[in-house]
């Protein structure tokens, strides 16, 4: 199976196949305007599409817990198919983290053309997504099977919240520090494995990660506010995030981990589409100083399975900026 290179059977790779922030908000500002409460409603939603949406929908179920739910799934990003199992189940999982939640349960979301790819893969790949679930204590049984031409694998997951204890993107208070609880670089990275089979293991290990120990972390420190940084980059994710508080971040470039030689696969040109669009599309809300155009692309790039960006100090974690009340820009980075 090694041999069989399943990042070529798609276009775009993991989160960087996300559509693009600015169609993505307008989208979900027209539901949002459309959208009437359902009748009779069965539970209260704590979290929803207000402010261009969260990580997850959030419901309350009583006074002290809430149920977290959410959905992710995409193409591959590496070509080993139990690999690429494991990064999408982490994925998936990551946005109950993002909320300060913890994952009960999930079902499999499988796309698999099947005239293509042996089924021995699409299994391969489940066993990857059931390996990374089980070890976050999540119970796997179920999902959804279709064809087409591309392959794409996710998870639906629902998880449990403390209503009063939970990571909330609109929350960030000026005068707390950023953390960001993973290095940056696993998009450049896997543009350069799609273009040349070059596997990278540091960036599948982090990519693989849960973000489960940092999202305890953050809760247990107190902190209120965060998100998971995925296909919008760091500054998507920041820019989203001090929009929806009416703050500004400031990051200091310096500051900010990267995977080994994801400075390299820049300068190698290996920046997928996704990336140069968020920055496209960020650009206009950020106050880059004089950090050069290189930099800006990988505080732009498109990360998959990214760790947590927080507002907050976190034990353990870097600090890489802080939130500011609401200047000129958003976003503002120094170099
Ligand atoms: N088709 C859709 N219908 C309704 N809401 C959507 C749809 N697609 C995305 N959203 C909402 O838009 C917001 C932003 O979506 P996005 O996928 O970037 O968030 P996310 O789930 O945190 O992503 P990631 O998995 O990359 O962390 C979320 O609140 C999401 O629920
Ligand atoms: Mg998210």
């Amino acid at each position: 199976m090694t041999e069989l290179r399943l990042t070529q059977y798609a276009g775009g790779g993991g989160c960087a196949c996300k559509i693009p922030p600015g169609e993505l908000d307008d989208l979900v500002a027209a539901l949002a305007r459309r959208d009437s409460e359902p009748v009779d409603p069965a539970a209260e939603l704590l979290v929803g599409l207000d402010g261009g949406g969260d990580d997850a929908a959030v419901v309350r179920l009583d006074a002290e817990r809430a149920i977290v739910t959410t959905a992710d799934f995409f193409t591959p990003v590496v070509d080993d198919p139990y690999d690429w199992g494991r990064i999408a189940a982490a994925n998936a999982l990551s946005d109950v983290y993002a909320m300060g939640g913890t994952p009960w349960a999930a079902v499999n979301l499988l796309v698999w053309p099947r005239e293509k790819l042996p089924m021995a893969v699409a299994a391969e790949v489940l066993r990857g997504g059931r390996d990374v679930a089980h070890a976050a204590g999540c119970q796997v049984s179920g999902g959804h099977s279709v064809t087409a031409p591309e392959p794409k694998y996710g998870m639906s997951v629902v998880g449990m919240v403390h209503p009063e204890r939970m990571l909330r993107l609109d929350a960030a208070e000026p005068g707390r520090p950023l953390t960001l609880t993973k290095p940056l670089g696993s998009g450049v990275l896997n543009t350069w494995h799609k273009a040349t089979g070059t596997v990278f293991p540091e960036a599948v290990a982090v990519m693989a990660e849960l973000n489960r120990d940092a999202s305890r972390a953050a809760v247990a420190a107190g902190v209120n506010s965060g998100t998971d940084v995925t296909g919008f980059g760091l500054l998507g994710h920041a820019y989203r995030m001090a929009r929806a508080a009416g703050v500004t971040l400031a990051i200091e470039a310096g500051a900010v981990p990267y995977l080994a030689d994801a400075r390299s696969a820049v300068t190698a040109g290996q920046v997928s589409g996704g990336t140069r669009r968020n920055l496209d599309w960020v650009a206009p809300h950020v106050d880059f100083g004089g950090v050069p155009e290189d930099e800006r692309l990988l505080l732009a790039d498109a990360q998959t399975s990214g760790g947590l960006l927080l507002a907050g100090e976190v034990p353990g974690y870097p600090v890489i900026g802080e939130v500011l009340p609401r200047g000129a820009a958003p976003v503002v980075v120094r170099g």
